[in-house]
């Protein structure tokens, strides 16, 4: 007697805690489950779902991002993905221009001058950052995100927003008058530097001291997609020697990035703990978006956000 189109659960289990749930106890838990829905911190690789086995219809992720999930493995065994485009884009935009301002005016180095004593007289050079207005955008990766920053960032007025992607993205371009530049082009030009691009085996390490070594000295890089875009090793050395003027981070390689971390130790370097999609209101729009992403795979329905693979 269940109304149409409705999923009865045999088993349902949740990991209920905000820790990720230990490998082993996965690995043990996925056993002829029809259904997975994850966050970023699992890897759903060929390990997982041999362990799942043959039941496995549908993987549903609470992130935009799906470098976490080996896409081959899961087509070859036709095991449908859903994900969460759309429903953080506001957030992730929001926090990266936040992160930019608090890079670019130096922030977090000034509340700390401010309250440890730091603070003297009103100096004419003390502090001083670099501002948006008259400058030039660089986004690498134009997507969804890539046109919100732009958006958000246009009434500061910017002069000119430039981006490169694998191709010419006329669409979303058009919606911020921005021109289609090459990766040297981008790194030379760009005041700023916003990557939005998908971490991908093409973007692992891109930004590194070829980029880095082509940017302008005032250039502030900031990257809320992965940690994996950036060889970190090459940001420290164009950081510290002053080759570019400051890096704006919310994703690092590990996460978290151990507080003994080098990087931490660099005025010119603001890292967040990978904080882009945290408000409530996306948060909450991401858990509904993947359950409904969940229980349409299992149905055999279209998904509300299916990754085409
Ligand atoms: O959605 C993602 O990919 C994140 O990194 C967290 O929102």
């Amino acid at each position: 007697g269940q109304s149409k189109g409705a999923v009865t659960f045999n088993v349902f289990e949740m990991w209920d805690s905000d820790e990720p749930v230990p490998r082993v106890e996965l690995l043990k838990k996925v056993k002829g489950c029809d259904g997975i829905l994850c966050v970023l911190t699992e890897k759903i690789d060929a390990q997982l779902l041999e362990a799942a086995g043959p039941n496995l219809k549908v993987v549903s992720t609470m992130s935009v991002g799906f470098d976490h999930l080996s896409l081959d493995e899961l087509k070859k065994r036709g095991i449908r993905v859903g994900y969460t485009p759309d429903v953080l884009t506001d957030c992730v935009a929001e926090l990266t221009v936040a992160l930019l301002l608090a890079t670019s005016r130096r922030l977090i180095e000034a509340t700390h001058e401010a309250k440890t004593g730091g603070w003297g007289t009103w100096r004419t050079l003390w502090l001083c950052g670099h501002e948006l207005a008259n400058s030039t955008v660089g986004i690498l990766g134009l997507g969804r995100i890539g046109v919100a920053i732009a958006e958000r960032l246009k009434p500061f007025k910017v002069k000119k927003f430039i981006y490169t992607d694998v191709a010419p993205r006329p669409e979303l371009a058009n919606m911020i008058e921005a021109e289609y530049v090459s990766f040297d082009e981008l790194a030379k030009q760009s005041d700023f530097l916003a990557v939005c691009c998908a971490l991908t085996p093409e973007t692992h390490g891109i930004c590194n001291w070829n980029l880095f070594s082509k940017m302008k000295k005032n250039a502030i890089f900031i990257n809320t997609s992965r940690g994996g875009v950036v060889n970190q090793e090459d940001l420290y050395e164009a950081l510290s020697t002053g080759l570019i003027a400051g890096a704006g981070l919310d994703v690092t390689t590990p996460e978290p990035l151990p507080t003994h971390h080098p990087l931490f130790t660099l005025k010119n370097c603001v890292i967040l703990p990978h904080i882009a999609s945290a408000s409530y209101t996306t948060r909450n729009a991401m858990s509904a978006l993947a359950a409904n992403n969940l229980l349409a795979g299992l149905r055999g329905e279209p998904m509300p956000k299916e990754l085409k693979l």
